[in-house]
């Protein structure tokens, strides 16, 4: 397999090896030891998540506030704009993000270390969105940040998503920066 280092701290993109033959392919999506040794992962992952979406569907940006995720994620129908930004303040690439294509045919993955918001949007009809996480999911620790906030200048794919209620609400990065110090 093949692991790219990105802009991010810690964030990589894994190309898993594939074997194609006569009946399809067979890839393995997750090792612990190879996942570690090649990727830096150490993680121990104890939530795995699917969502399927609708072509123009956005989610994000999300991250947990004191529980952050680690994510490894990956595309198993259509394809995704991945996103991941960064959200610490005391770093260097405060406010910058790593956009990625996931999709069923490239088979990418992209490691997401804990600390970082996500979201992604859909650019084919549908997309099946699968990923493994480092903490439990914890409704009272979400937080979210704009994906339009103009100060992350994130290249989306589609104009006008369709969101959630809830991801129609977050706050810009300054904003939300601002209620940190607070
Ligand atoms: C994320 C999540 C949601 N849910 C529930 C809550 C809600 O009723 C329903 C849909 O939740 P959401 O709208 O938050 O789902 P969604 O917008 O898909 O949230 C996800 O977005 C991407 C970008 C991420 O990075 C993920 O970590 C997660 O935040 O599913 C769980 O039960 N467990 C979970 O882990």
């Amino acid at each position: 397999m093949k692991v790219i280092d990105t802009a991010l701290p810690g964030v990589r993109i894994i190309e898993p090896q594939v074997f194609g033959d006569a009946r399809g392919f067979f890839l393995e999506s997750f090792s612990a030891r190879r996942y570690r040794e090649a990727a830096g992962i150490e993680s121990d992952f104890v939530q795995d998540n699917v969502s399927r979406s609708a072509h123009g569907v956005l989610r994000g940006l999300h991250f947990q506030r004191t529980r952050p995720q680690g994510k490894l994620i990956q595309v198993v129908e259509g394809a995704v704009f991945d996103v991941a930004v960064d959200i610490d303040p005391q770093s260097a690439t405060f406010g910058q993000h790593v956009a990625v294509e996931l999709s069923a045919d490239n088979h990418r993955q992209i490691w997401i270390p804990p600390g970082y918001a996500h979201g992604f949007c859909v650019t084919s009809d549908t997309a099946i969105f699968q990923y493994k996480c480092t903490d439990y999911y914890d409704p009272a620790d979400e937080g979210g940040l704009a994906w339009n906030c103009p100060e992350l200048a994130i290249p989306w794919p589609i104009q006008a998503p369709i969101l959630s209620d809830k991801d129609r609400r977050h706050p810009g990065l300054r904003e939300w920066t601002r209620a940190q110090a607070r």
